[in-house]
């Protein structure tokens, strides 16, 4: 159905999408399946880190007071690895061979290196050349203290904290959970990957790309469908998703052609947030909320689809996380010519480089909304405002750096 639209601003757009309440859910899960999920509370230390003193060198343990009048021998009592302890006291002359993570003796204030000592001719003892500035013992405690946050609140866990974690015995880990979405491409003109091209047909690309980019900003795909421009088909399969899902996105139909049944529903809905923003390419990039779920219909075009992803759904899916968005927002300097011109601002696929204090766009080949050629290679989108004359090679303009390009 043709109907007028009204175009609204991205910055519009935007806080629009911002506005949308979270739910937010926590769940319990094992350390081992908890890399980059976002903790949901503050993890304190339940011990000292060392939880015990320890030897921070293969040496010799003895008695600070012992610690001068070198050369001179002392008696071995006997040997600690990594692993063990010890309980028998010290006392003058005594020496403990000690090894590098082992328990240090009580009473022993010093481990002295085994380059500063020589055998002795009495095998049971061992001779100290001399002494050394270091203690070469990390007190209980030295790098974390009992009931010190180890990670905090609202901080992505990565390999390293896992380390911190296990470390203090931690073995699973309250986090939010990921909002899950359920993407709907349309078309009848789609091939699924396995089927054999044909005249007038297009493969999904779109698909495999979307369902990518949630899951790398940490969004749960657990339902992704292609589907015919059957608008009962179309409809029914939005209500059954919408029902089971924080957000739908879907990807064509959403224009004025006879077939684009998304920009239909997006009428019905409960609260249409926009359905036409002065943006290229993408301008036909409609959200509507229905019972809580909002759906994101971004253009079929893959250039449309992949800048409106990063325009509207990675804050989102980030922000379901308690993340900011990873897109970093620069300052840049148009580098090589764009002489098109448009009505509607363009967020122009560019790749930059950062010299002398800078960053430099480039034009990344042809930045149709229908061509794709360049996705792979695209790392930034650089905004070239609407305008009557084509934005001259040194201007400076505004650009977002893409997170994991
Ligand atoms: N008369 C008008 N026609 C169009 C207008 C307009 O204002 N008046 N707007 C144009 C603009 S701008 C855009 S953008 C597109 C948007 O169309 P839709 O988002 O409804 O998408 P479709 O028409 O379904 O497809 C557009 C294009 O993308 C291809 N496509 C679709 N899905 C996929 C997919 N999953 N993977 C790869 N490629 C896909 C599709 O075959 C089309 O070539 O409308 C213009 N038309
Ligand atoms: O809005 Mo469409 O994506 O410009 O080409």
């Amino acid at each position: 159905m043709l109907t007028r639209r009204t175009p609204i601003s991205v910055a519009d757009a935007q806080k629009k999408i911002n506005a949308i309440p979270l739910k937010t859910e926590t769940e319990v899960v094992a350390l081992t399946s908890a890399n980059h999920r976002i903790l949901a509370e503050d993890v304190h230390a339940p011990y000292d880190y060392p939880h015990f003193r320890r030897a921070g060198m293969d040496g010799y343990a003895i008695l600070a007071s012992d610690d001068h009048d070198y050369p001179r021998e002392f008696t071995v009592r006997g040997e600690i690895q990594a692993g063990a302890t010890w309980d028998t006291p010290l006392h003058s002359g005594d020496a403990v061979r000690i090894m590098t993570g082992a328990y240090v003796p009580e009473d022993a204030g010093k481990v002295i290196r085994i380059e500063k000592t020589r055998p002795a001719d009495d095998q049971a003892k061992v001779q100290i050349i001399t002494t050394e500035e270091k203690s070469n013992i990390t007190e209980a405690g030295t790098d974390v203290k009992d009931g010190d946050v180890i990670l905090p609140k609202n901080q992505e866990i990565n390999p390293g904290g896992l380390a911190v974690l296990t470390a203090f015995g931690v073995q699973t880990v309250k986090v939010y959970k990921k909002p899950r979405i359920a993407i709907i491409a349309t078309g009848t003109e789609l091939l699924a990957a396995n089927d054999q091209i044909e005249p007038g047909k297009i493969f999904n690309s779109n698909g495999i790309m979307l369902k990518n980019l949630v899951e790398e900003t940490g969004g749960v795909v657990d339902f992704e469908t292609q589907l015919p421009d059957d608008a009962a088909l179309i409809k029914q399969t939005l209500e059954e998703q919408m029902a089971t899902h924080e957000i739908v996105i879907t990807d064509g139909g959403v224009s004025v052609g006879d077939f684009d049944y998304i920009g239909d529903e997006a009428r019905k809905a409960d609260q249409l947030l926009f359905n036409k923003i002065k943006q290229r390419p993408g301008s036909v990039t409609t959200a509507f909320v229905q019972n809580n779920t909002l759906v994101m219909a971004l253009s079929g075009n893959p250039g449309a689809c992949f800048t409106g992803f990063y325009l509207y759904m990675e804050p989102l899916i980030r922000r379901y996380q308690h993340q900011a968005s990873r897109i970093k927002h620069v300052r840049a300097v148009l580098a090589a010519p764009y002489n098109k011109t448009n009505g509607f601002d363009r967020y122009l696929r560019c790749t930059y480089e950062f010299k002398n204090n800078q960053f430099y766009v480039y034009p990344n080949g042809i930045n149709r909304s229908g061509s794709l050629a360049n996705l792979q290679t695209t790392t930034c989108l650089a905004l070239i405002p609407h305008s009557t004359t084509p934005m001259k090679v040194g201007t400076e303009t505004d650009a977002w750096l893409l997170p994991f390009k």
